[in-house]
């Protein structure tokens, strides 16, 4: 993120909703569970579980060693099986790197976010929103209520 990266700050309302709305998109297919990517991919799997009345839950845990560069990433539990007939879900896909290497580990999952940026958007089957490359987006979990200062005091 540069200083003067646009920054948009996101609330548990509209993760909520968003996620909801992209459940609406999957109700027509018989999904077996659903697979979050660890850890962004915990909350929004949670949503969909609970909105497609799936019980089966799973993680893939992958850490990248360098946050912001997105460098090699590190494998930390994987799934069992080729994912057909899941939803493998994720907050955001970005520049793709945590996409392209979940898919390569589950190629017959269906691989949906809440967000996509355009770099990597043509690898979701779903998403709901798309933001700008460049804009940093802050998710529920990361931020908290302040005081903020009126503009004339
Ligand atoms: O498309 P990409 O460029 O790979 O970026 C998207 C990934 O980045 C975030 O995870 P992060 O690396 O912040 O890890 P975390 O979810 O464990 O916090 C997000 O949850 C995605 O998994």
């Amino acid at each position: 993120m540069t200083d003067t990266a646009p920054v948009y700050y996101l609330s548990w309302e509209e993760l909520h909703r968003d996620t909801r709305n992209l459940a609406r998109k999957l109700v027509d297919t018989p999904w077996k569970g659903v697979i979050s990517i660890a850890r962004g991919g915990l909350v929004p799997g949670a949503i969909l579980a609970r909105e497609l009345n799936l019980r089966v839950v799973d993680t893939l845990c992958i850490a990248s060693y360098d946050h912001d560069r997105q460098g090699e990433l590190n494998v930390l539990k994987a799934v069992e099986g080729d994912g057909d007939g899941y939803l493998l879900v994720d907050d955001l896909v970005d520049t793709g790197v945590t996409a392209r290497a979940a898919m390569q580990l589950l190629p017959k999952a269906t691989f949906v976010a809440i967000y996509a940026k355009p770099a990597a958007i043509e690898l979701t089957t779903h998403h709901v929103r798309e933001f700008a490359q460049e804009t940093w987006i802050h998710f529920p979990w990361d931020i908290t209520h302040v005081y903020s200062e009126p503009l004339i005091k």
